[in-house]
């Protein structure tokens, strides 16, 4: 069943997940959704200081709205607001250093955060794909502990910095890599069998999304920064990749738009449009059951961290 959905996923990636399928979903899109006044608006984003997150930032900055970047190294992410300044002539870009791969620091950062301000929107947009099985110094599997734990603790503690603001959405950037997964939610740590960094960065996706069913989702495809991660990858598929900007568009379009304000929550977004979660015929569908196990299992590891 993997070897199906592997080849199915990667016909469809081809078509769809390039700067060509871009393009082409492009067509349809209404200009206007982005043409929107941000101020007094303010945007948290998670690892906004390159690729996707900080092509997002951008995007919310140029149109008035305050940034509030959650990166986890100060030196880069004063090289990224620098930029970002200087481009949209926005000075409300705040930093805050926050380890998404330490559960303790993401509880303290959000819950001292709610305490004394408001966000309107929570961009849940930083991710990794470690390629060897390495463990962060609170024990726990870092695919794991950033893609999932850490989003799921961001997003749980902000609620009350979300609660009364007008409008409040939670986008989360999954991948569409995600459909090549069924949930498996008894090695939440890739603890048994041989360690493989994409397959861990796929699981982790799906129980992302999974976990965030009441708010909106949505995948993003093939963009330039998967430089790092896959590099032999980037380079044989470099002409056929998405720019930063196109991968944070359906960001920037759920994160500030009237027209997504009116999709219900939980949807799993591509190119603007609510799809499909399952490849079809994929078998990868979980269970109520297993949902639920998996949301258990996220309270039960982030409550051993909270303060
Ligand atoms: N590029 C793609 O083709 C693609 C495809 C599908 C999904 N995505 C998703 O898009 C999101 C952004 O990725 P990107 O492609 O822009 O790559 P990127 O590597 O440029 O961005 C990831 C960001 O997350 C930050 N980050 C990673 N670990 C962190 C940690 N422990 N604490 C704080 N910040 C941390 C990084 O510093 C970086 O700023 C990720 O969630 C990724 O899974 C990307």
């Amino acid at each position: 069943m993997s070897f199906y959905r592997n080849a199915v996923w990667f016909v469809k990636g081809l078509q769809e997940y390039t700067k060509s399928g871009y393009e082409a979903a492009a067509k349809h899109f209404a200009p206007a959704d982005l043409d929107v006044n941000l101020s007094g608006r303010s945007f948290m984003i998670t690892g906004a200081n390159s690729g996707i997150g900080k092509a997002t930032a951008q995007e919310i900055a140029n149109r008035g709205g305050t940034i509030h970047m959650v990166c986890r190294n100060k030196g880069r992410a004063e090289a990224a607001r620098d930029e970002i300044v200087e481009q949209s002539k926005n000075q409300n870009i705040h930093i805050h250093i926050v380890d998404m791969s330490s559960a303790r620091q993401v509880w303290e950062f959000a819950q001292n955060f709610s305490q004394s301000d408001t966000v309107h929107v929570l961009i849940n947009n930083a991710g990794c794909m470690v390629n060897q099985r390495e463990l962060t110094q609170e024990g726990l599997e870092k695919n794991f502990a950033t893609n999932t734990l850490g989003t799921y603790i961001l997003t749980t503690a902000l609620i009350p910095a979300l609660t009364n603001v007008e409008d409040p959405r939670v986008v989360t950037v999954s991948s569409g890599g995600m459909l090549t997964q069924k949930l498996n939610v008894d090695d939440l740590q890739f603890e048994k069998g041989t360690f493989d960094g994409t397959m861990a960065y796929a699981q982790n996706k799906v129980k992302e999304t999974d976990s965030q069913q009441h708010k909106r989702c949505l995948f993003v495809c093939l963009s330039a920064a998967v430089q790092t991660s896959m590099p032999s990858f980037h380079a044989k598929m470099q002409a056929k990749l998405r720019t930063e900007a196109m991968g944070a568009d359906t960001a920037v379009w759920l994160a500030v738009s009237a027209a997504a304000r009116t999709q219900p929550s939980g949807l799993f977004f591509q190119d603007r449009k609510a799809v499909a979660t399952h490849l079809p015929l994929a078998s990868s569908r979980s269970t109520p059951q297993e949902e639920e196990k998996l949301m258990a299992a996220l309270e039960e590891f982030s409550l051993k961290f909270k303060p």
